[in-house]
Formats: C-alpha cells, sequence, structure tokens
C-alpha cells in the first residue's frame, strides 16, 4: 500500500465531549457502519462502558475514504481510552499516530483531560487540529472556545472545524481536515521489523489478540515475531484489521495499523508499549517507551458468603486475562475470613472490576476502604512495602513512612476557587501555582497526598464545585510523613479490616467522625455494640449503638399484607450485604464508611 493515501489519527477529548459519537458518524459517513449498526456506539464495545459512558480499552479501525481529490484515503482511527486511570494506555494509542482530532465541546470548553491529553499528543510530536463539538446546543459559544484553545492550549483555532456529531454536522469537513492536515506515516518496509505493541486484550475464542503499529519492516501471516520486553517468540497465526469487524489481510506493512494473533497465553505476556520485531531479522533498537504499569490504588475483596471463595478466585483470574494492570494476591482478615487485596490503576479501575465482579461473575462482595501503597523503613532497615493497614508494624519497629504523593491540575470556574483551595489545604496539599487560564476559568496546581485522594476527594471536589471542575493527576514521587495506624474495635475486638492509615494531625477527628458515622450506618442489635476508634492501646473516640429488637412489622398493625411483605422483602435486601464480624452484624456501608467523613 501507498503510504501517501494512509492517515493514523486519534480522537482526544475531555470526557463526555462526544469523541465516541463523533467516532461513530465517521464510520458511518465512511459506510464501515450502517446506520442500524449504529443504533448503539460501535466503539465502546463492553456493556458496563456503554453504561457508564466511557471508554476503557482502546478500539481501532480501519476506514476508506475517498477525499474532494478524489483519491480513496485509508483511515486509521485509533480509539483512546478517556480517564485518568489509564493515562499510559492514552499515550501508547497517540504514539501509534501521526495526528490528532482534538474534540472540544462547544459549550464547555476546554477542562483538565483535554489539556492532559493535548499534551501528551504533543509530546508525541502528533499533528493536532481542533474540532468543536456540540454546536447545535443552544449553550455554544464557538467563539469563546477557539479564543480559549488559543490561549490555554497555544494551537491555532481559527478555522476549527464546527460540528455536531449528535446531527451529523461536520462530519465531511473533519475527514478532510484529516487527509489534509495529518501527515502520512514514514518508515521503509523494506528495512526489519519494527512495530509497536499499543493495545492488546483476551478474546475468549482465539486467545490475545494485538494490536500493532507498524514503524518499519512487513509482518506476514506465518511470521515468527519476538516481544522484545520478554524476549518470547510465538508464531503470527492470523494478520488481519478492524473494518470495523475482523478481516484478515497478507500482510501489514511500514505505516499501516492492524491485529495479530499469535497463540499468546495472557495479556501480562503482550504488554502496551513493547516492541514487536521479527525472531529471525530483529530490528537494532526497539522503541522508546515500554514501562511497566503499577497498581497505585488498593482495596480488599471478600465474598459475603464464604462458599463463594472459589469462584471469586477463579473470576479475579478471569479478569486479569485481560488486564494486566490489575493485580490480586490472597488476604486473609480476622473480621471477613477469606478473601483477596487488589491493586489498582486507580478508583474509576477499582470501580470498574468491582462492578464486573458483581454483575458478570454474580458474586456477593464486601469490599474495603481503597488505600495505597507505603514504604516503611523499619528500625531495623528492612524496606517493608504495604498496601494494607494491618500489615503495618507496632510503631517500635517503624523509623520512617513514606507515601505516594501526586501532582494534581484542577480546572474551574473561578467563582468556586476559594472552596478548592480550602479543600486542597484541608486534604494536606502544597500549591504549586494558580494560574487564570481565562478570565474565568483557574487551573489550580496541587502537590497532594494520593491516600486523600483515594478517600472522598473527587466526590467532594464534584460537589463543591456544582460539577464544573476537572482534576487530573500523574504520579510524583514517595515522600516522608507522620503517619499512624487507627484501629476500629467493636466490642472491645479490632477489625482488622476496618484498619486505616492516617495522618497524626488528623487522627483525632478522623477517628471521632469515623465512629459516629459508623454509629449510624451499624443496625441496632440484640446487644449494645461499643464502636471505638484506637491508636496503639489508647481509644480516642467511642460510640454506642444501642440494643434494640428490631421488630420491622411493628408498624403495620397486621393490616395491609402486602405492604407487610414488602417490608420483609426489604429487610431482607439489607441483609445480603452483611458480614458477620464477631457476634456484631455490620452492613458493608460500615466497611466504606471511612470514605463518607467530612474533616
Ligand atoms: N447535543 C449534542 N450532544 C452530543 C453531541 N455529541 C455527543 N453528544 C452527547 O454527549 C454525551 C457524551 O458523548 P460521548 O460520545 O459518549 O462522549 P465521549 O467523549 O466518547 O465520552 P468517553 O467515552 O467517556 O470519553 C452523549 O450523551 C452524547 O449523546 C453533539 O454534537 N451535540
Amino acid at each position: 500500500m501507498n503510504n501517501n493515501n494512509i492517515r493514523n489519527f486519534s480522537i482526544i477529548a475531555h470526557i463526555d465531549h462526544g469523541k465516541s459519537t463523533l467516532a461513530d458518524r465517521l464510520l458511518e459517513y465512511t459506510g464501515a457502519l450502517t446506520a442500524r449498526e449504529m443504533q448503539s456506539q460501535f466503539l465502546d464495545k463492553m456493556d458496563l462502558e456503554r453504561e457508564r459512558g466511557i471508554t476503557i480499552k482502546a478500539q481501532t479501525v480501519r476506514l476508506n475514504y475517498e477525499a474532494d481529490d478524489g483519491t480513496v484515503y485509508v483511515l486509521n482511527l485509533i480509539d483512546t481510552p478517556g480517564h485518568v486511570d489509564f493515562t499510559y494506555e492514552v499515550s501508547r494509542s497517540l504514539a501509534a499516530c501521526e495526528g490528532g482530532l482534538l474534540v472540544v465541546d462547544a459549550s464547555q470548553g476546554v477542562e483538565a483531560q483535554t489539556l492532559a491529553n493535548v499534551y501528551l499528543a504533543l509530546d508525541n510530536d502528533l499533528e493536532v487540529f481542533p474540532v468543536l463539538n456540540k454546536i447545535d446546543l443552544p449553550a455554544a459559544e464557538p467563539e469563546r472556545v477557539k479564543q480559549e484553545i488559543e490561549e490555554i492550549i497555544g494551537i491555532d483555532a481559527h478555522d476549527a472545524v464546527l460540528a455536531s456529531a449528535k446531527e451529523g454536522i461536520g462530519t465531511r469537513e473533519i475527514l478532510e481536515e484529516i487527509v489534509k492536515k495529518i501527515p502520512p506515516p514514514a518508515g521503509d518496509p523494506a528495512a526489519p521489523l519494527k512495530a509497536l505493541l499499543f493495545d492488546s486484550w483476551y478474546d475468549q475464542y482465539q486467545g490475545v489478540i494485538i494490536l500493532v503499529r507498524i514503524f518499519d519492516g512487513t509482518l506476514k501471516k506465518g511470521d515468527k515475531i519476538l516481544l522484545h520486553s520478554t524476549g518470547r517468540a510465538y508464531e503470527a497465526l492470523k494478520v488481519g484489521v478492524f473494518a470495523p469487524s475482523m478481516i484478515e489481510v497478507p500482510q501489514l506493512s511500514a505505516g499501516e495499523v492492524g491485529f495479530v494473533i499469535a497463540g499468546i497465553k495472557e495479556v501480562a505476556d503482550a504488554r502496551v508499549g513493547d516492541t514487536v520485531t521479527l525472531f529471525h531479522n530483529r530490528c537494532a533498537t526497539p522503541l522508546a517507551g515500554f514501562k511497566e504499569v503499577k497498581p497505585m490504588v488498593f482495596s480488599g475483596l471478600y465474598p459475603i458468603d464464604t462458599s463463594q471463595y472459589e469462584q471469586l478466585r477463579d473470576a479475579l483470574a478471569k479478569l486479569k486475562l485481560n488486564d494486566s494492570s490489575f493485580s490480586y494476591e490472597p488476604e486473609t482478615s480476622v473480621a471477613l475470613g477469606f478473601g483477596f487485596r487488589c491493586g489498582f490503576l486507580g478508583l474509576l479501575h477499582m470501580e470498574i472490576i468491582q462492578e464486573r465482579l458483581e454483575r458478570e461473575f454474580s458474586l456477593d462482595l464486601i469490599t474495603t476502604a481503597p488505600t495505597v501503597v507505603y514504604k516503611i523503613h523499619k528500625t531495623d532497615g528492612e524496606l517493608l512495602e504495604i498496601e494494607s493497614a494491618s500489615r503495618m508494624p507496632e510503631p517500635q519497629y517503624i523509623d520512617t513512612i513514606e507515601e505516594p504523593f501526586i501532582l494534581a491540575h484542577i480546572h474551574v470556574p473561578n467563582d468556586f476557587v476559594g472552596g478548592v483551595l480550602a479543600l486542597c489545604e484541608e486534604k494536606r496539599g502544597m500549591q504549586r501555582e494558580i494560574k487564570y487560564l481565562t478570565p474565568t476559568r483557574v487551573m489550580v496546581v496541587y502537590e497532594l497526598p494520593l491516600n486523600e485522594i483515594v478517600l472522598d476527594f473527587y466526590d467532594r471536589l464534584k460537589s463543591l464545585t456544582k460539577g464544573y471542575a476537572s482534576l487530573d493527576y500523574e504520579h510524583l514521587d514517595f515522600r516522608p510523613s507522620d503517619l499512624v495506624r487507627m484501629n476500629i474495635l467493636i466490642n472491645g475486638e479490632v477489625v482488622d479490616a476496618l484498619s486505616l492509615i492516617v495522618h497524626r494531625d488528623k487522627a483525632y477527628f478522623r477517628g471521632r467522625d469515623l465512629v459516629s458515622k459508623m454509629k449510624e450506618l451499624i443496625p441496632r442489635q440484640m446487644f449494645e455494640v461499643a464502636i471505638q476508634a484506637a491508636i496503639g492501646n489508647k481509644v480516642i473516640a467511642r460510640e454506642t449503638v444501642k440494643a434494640l429488637r428490631k421488630d420491622v412489622l411493628a408498624k403495620c398493625y397486621g393490616g395491609d399484607i402486602s405492604r407487610k411483605r414488602k417490608l420483609l422483602e426489604k429487610q431482607k435486601e439489607g441483609k445480603k450485604r452483611m458480614k458477620n464480624v464477631g457476634n456484631v452484624e455490620l452492613p458493608q456501608e460500615a466497611f466504606l464508611a471511612i470514605l463518607k467523613v467530612e474533616d
């Protein structure tokens, strides 16, 4: 294929600005999809994604487009995930393209995510051009947003395409821009194979499918390929493209994008960012940028019904097949029994996995509050990395503790700046910068401990700014902090799954609020329940749940039977998420009470 007729591009956008809708329009316009197939967005293929309206796994499609100049171009649309948790995947997807469409909602303007992703694109030397979407909305202000793009991002926006992905306005103009503005790929088809693995997933029938962008050389069916980071070789059993359904092709050569199926057993062996070459004709230097992504947020997952343990283990193994950034290991809790400590890239990733376990595998789980990794330097010189408060050694064995810090970029309308600053300060943040992007939009940059972010930072930020703030963050480093382990005791017994690591200065208030929150959440039982927060042997807060026989039918006067049944049903439902700890029944909410505590 003539490289001059190929364009490889991504769509860069903030969540909800219309990336998927626009992608569907491009597919529809170029005839890759009929209107009927479009019925639901094609690119977001998992149910869960569709429901939550977010893109998790990158997907790529080949489109054929006959341009105004009469030439038929091959356009490879490389989809990127749109959330902070998946930044590394975004950056690898972008590395597979020469250009990016920057989609900005004309009624919203530039958001934190837009900026983060544009910078990733510019770092990858992509040609970026803006598209203003949702111009059908009465609130659209294309002129203001153009100016914002020029001032904040620093790219020319005066002739930005005005589009409505919803109504199909501007689609052809966008395709023309892609052809005219994005350079064709370079690369030598005769050189040794050098390809970027930019996505991989596990398919029940075909095994691991990898997506590659060929930079040099040619990859044919039957070739023996080599994955650079693992040094393992595989036979390329199938080579093809998504158009949008899978079509086999005889070969992929420099500049092209496509899939390879090579009998790879699990995605952990086919990591995003790796270089693919030929076993017998290797490229001299691999592509830059292969990085192991490490989980940063952890939580315990326990089956409510202990007989579901094996099922949970199998489900985790299945999910892991498809997601190498997720980790798990067995963990036992005195309170909750046998379960797993799981690691995630971030909070969204955690929610997605938890939801999939419950929905796709019908498991009823108790999840513990999220934590981060701490580095503990012990007095005997040993360095421990712990991701659970219950593994923290006694204070006398600890020399110093380090916790992870992040750099947060928050975009917010100036009316809310005061509140955002107060929140960041409360969360032990250190201000780096406050910058007026426009007269009404402000960028607040803070260094913050990740520990505070995983609790309730995002929810608080959203509610305090009426949903107008956007957040993006990157990991910085580990820093020494004065942290202590706080235990929660129920009727005098430490409940290990409720222990948490907090900053010493905040321990007292956190403890007091936590026990009072738990008092509201723990239902009255046949006996009194004492809830205490303690640091070491010192109790810092206490509340008591009074004893009461809970007779849900008392209010019904024996009258309406259907109402009575409803109440019983409701009580049964409520029971499902309970876990017996000693002889006290604790609801799921009690394990997450820390997330509901306002400082
Ligand atoms: N009025 C209007 N609504 C649109 C337009 N384009 C998209 N939307 C709506 O905006 C919402 C978000 O669109 P998506 O395409 O799912 O957004 P996205 O950017 O793909 O979101 P992620 O997958 O999370 O990155 C949906 O409810 C769309 O129907 C448009 O041109 N006009």
